[in-house]
């Protein structure tokens, strides 16, 4: 059996310990290394609230250690907007045409689907694999009411995680967690901006420190960095 390859695409403003639980239970349950890709122009979100250098380099410290998971920053290296489709078409042409890739993605995007560049065509290169989100469930009716062009794009691609090994792409399964994760990005980030002392529980202690060290996500911080330009130029 060729190996499945498994690619995590997000925006990682910061990373957080569901993206972490996700990444490690699909890699053990399908037996193959996860790579985390972080979008450096996420073509459907506003500006970022960190950098895409600093969203990657934590990232590295989620995963330093840990067997399996890897980051892979190709999507630093392109210009314009972060496009699945001409990150899986990279992949694709290093790969060749015979290993399966799966592509991972909450429920969220699922819903988000066809608004994504070249949806379609996506399922030439890959497979998706989902994963529930509370508000997001992978089921066929909410799909059906929620987003019905995708829920007939996948319709007859639906399988078994298991499935997606045996051939290279067009399939489409949900890996069910045992549990569905709560984290969000945003939420982490109300958090720290909060100042609420809960929010190093979902982050990795490395990512925490970072957070700190450059005080990212902290409305002070952004306050002061907006007038160090005009400071630096002098009075206009
Ligand atoms: N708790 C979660 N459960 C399931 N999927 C998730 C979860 N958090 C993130 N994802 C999925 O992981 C991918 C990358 O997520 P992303 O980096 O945008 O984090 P996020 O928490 O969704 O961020 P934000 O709150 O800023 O939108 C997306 O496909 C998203 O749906
Ligand atoms: O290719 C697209 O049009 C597209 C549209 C929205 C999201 N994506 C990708 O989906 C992943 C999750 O996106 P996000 O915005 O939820 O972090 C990330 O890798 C994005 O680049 C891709």
């Amino acid at each position: 059996m060729t190996p499945l390859m498994l690619c995590y695409g997000g925006t990682f403003d910061p990373v957080h310990t569901g993206h972490l639980a996700i990444a490690r239970a699909v890699r053990d349950a399908m037996h193959a290394d996860v790579f985390l890709l972080p979008a450096a122009d996420p073509p459907h979100k506003g500006p970022t609230h960190a950098d895409a250098k600093q969203r990657a380099r934590m990232l590295e410290l989620a995963v330093q250690g840990e067997p399996g998971l890897h980051v892979d920053r190709r999507e630093l290296r392109r210009a314009g907007p972060s496009y699945t489709f001409d990150t899986l078409r990279e992949l694709r042409d290093e790969v060749g045409p015979h290993v399966p890739i799966a592509w991972i993605v909450g429920g969220d995007s699922v819903f988000e689907l066809a608004a994504w560049h070249r949806w379609r065509e996506l399922f030439d290169l890959a497979h998706l694999l989902a994963i529930a989100r509370p508000g997001a469930p992978i089921e066929r009716d909410v799909l059906a009411a929620r987003a019905p062009a995708v829920q007939a794009e996948l319709e007859p691609r639906w399988c078994l995680p298991g499935q997606l090994h045996s051939m290279p792409a067009g399939g489409f399964a949900e890996f069910p967690l045992p549990q569905a994760r709560p984290e969000s990005s945003t939420e982490l980030r109300r958090r720290i901006a909060a100042g609420d002392p809960r929010w190093p529980d979902w982050v990795p202690p490395p990512v925490a420190d970072f957070i700190r060290e450059h005080r990212l996500y902290d409305g002070r911080a952004r306050d002061a960095d907006a007038f160090t330009p005009a400071a630096e130029n002098g009075p206009v």
